[in-house]
């Protein structure tokens, strides 16, 4: 019998015939908030972002994540500093019930072009849980201080 000791979700994943050999998203350190994710980009190959130019990535797997939990596409800092490359549609969403390729939409902010070769760590996925609610329209909202002042109105 085997005695599971690991009580952390469980995330399903299959790799797809371009996402064969390359590493599984993986946590770089003990306490990392997110796992790296691999360009599946084909051998070889060299995906160039132009600055201003966006990119959809593969990164070669499916997943299936627990219900109540939802998967969070964020860039990684290092890229973004050194490069200017940065999710474009961040957070990105992986919902539980997505059966599709994870992708990875990266955008070139800086003023250089950008390679994307295959195995590169392009950005990194956090696991994280979701309340979904149940939406109920009403008449009046409660009164509260802050009221309708938002965007700067406690000041800077
Ligand atoms: O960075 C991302 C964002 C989304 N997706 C996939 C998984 C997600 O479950 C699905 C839909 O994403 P989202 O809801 O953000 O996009 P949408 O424009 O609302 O598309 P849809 O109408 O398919 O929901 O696309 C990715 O692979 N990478
Ligand atoms: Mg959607």
């Amino acid at each position: 019998m085997t005695i599971h000791t690991d009580t952390r979700p469980t995330l399903n994943l299959i790799r797809l015939a371009h996402g064969q050999g390359l590493d599984l998203p993986a946590y770089e350190t003990k306490g990392a908030a997110g796992m790296d994710l691999r360009a599946a980009v084909e051998e070889g190959a060299t995906l160039a972002i132009a600055p201003g130019k966006r990119a959809l990535v593969p990164t070669g797997f499916i997943l299936e994540i627990p219900e109540g939990f939802e998967a969070q596409i964020r860039p990684r800092s290092g890229l973004a500093f050194k490069h200017g490359i940065t999710c474009l549609n961040t957070p990105g969403t992986i919902d539980s019930d997505y059966r599709g390729e994870v992708k990875v939409l990266l955008i070139n902010l800086g003023d250089e072009p950008f390679d994307i070769t295959r195995g590169m760590r392009i950005a990194q996925m956090v696991i994280a849980p979701v309340t979904q609610a149940r939406v109920v329209e009403i008449a009046q909202v409660s009164e509260t201080a802050r009221g309708a002042g938002g965007f700067g109105s406690t000041g800077v």
